[in-house]
């Protein structure tokens, strides 16, 4: 059965000052370097194969420490992007006005092909992200492999994997650097297909690590 392991990276400049990255970007915190080490230390034990990571920097700089632990290359997909949260990049959060917040809102409240102006929808998000997993089913038999990513994306990766539409208001939180599993299995029983071993697991990090709000 192949398992993937899911990895959002470690926190960033703009995480820790509250700011809207989308596919902008900043880097790592020390605090975020701390975190990709210390889920890379857990990566090592897994038997990861392939480490395949978004192409944005922070997902980049977290790769090279899991991909260093685990003794592997990088591949670059950038269907592992965040959520191009469009004109509302680089914005504070606490500075949105209603009519910005309602922009937000379309991405998640059913709003037909709902996004922040000149931003990506949830559900065009969520094709690429699937399309990226679903990559992982050509690798070589035996192939364990672990993505880098955004809390946005995996979030709605594993929400449409547990059947929730991609505009669904996210109810899993995915912390800095914490990892997430998933199982593709074939089964006559259970449901076939992507299953959710683990999500949002934190337990390898020494300090509590900020959510997608930077709280
Ligand atoms: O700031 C954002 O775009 C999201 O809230 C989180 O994105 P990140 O997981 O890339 O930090």
């Amino acid at each position: 059965m192949l398992q993937v392991y899911l990895v959002r990276h470690g926190e960033t400049q703009w995480n820790a000052e509250r700011r809207i990255q989308g596919q902008s970007d900043s880097p790592l915190t020390a605090k975020g370097e701390q975190q990709a080490w210390q889920v890379a230390e857990r990566a090592r034990t897994l038997g990861i194969t392939h480490i395949i990571s978004s192409d944005l920097g922070r997902t980049q700089q977290t790769a090279r420490i899991i991909a260093e632990a685990c003794g592997c290359d990088i591949i670059l997909d950038p269907r592992l992007r965040e959520l191009d949260m469009g004109v509302l990049e680089k914005r504070h959060v606490d500075t949105l006005t209603e009519q910005e917040e309602g922009w937000r809102r379309t991405l998640v409240n059913g709003t037909e092909d709902g996004r922040i102006p000149e931003g990506e929808s949830m559900q065009e998000l969520s094709v690429r992200v699937q399309a990226a997993l679903a990559n992982c089913l050509k690798l070589p038999a035996g192939s364990r492999p672990l993505l880098v990513s955004h809390g946005i994306a995996l979030g709605c990766l594993v929400s449409t994997i547990l059947g929730l539409p991609a505009y669904a208001e996210r109810r899993l939180r995915l912390r800095n650097c914490s990892i997430s599993r998933i199982d593709y299995q074939e089964s006559p029983w259970l449901a076939s297909g992507w299953v959710v071993e683990m999500a949002g697991d934190i337990s390898h990090l020494d300090a509590p690590a900020l959510d997608e709000l930077q709280r």
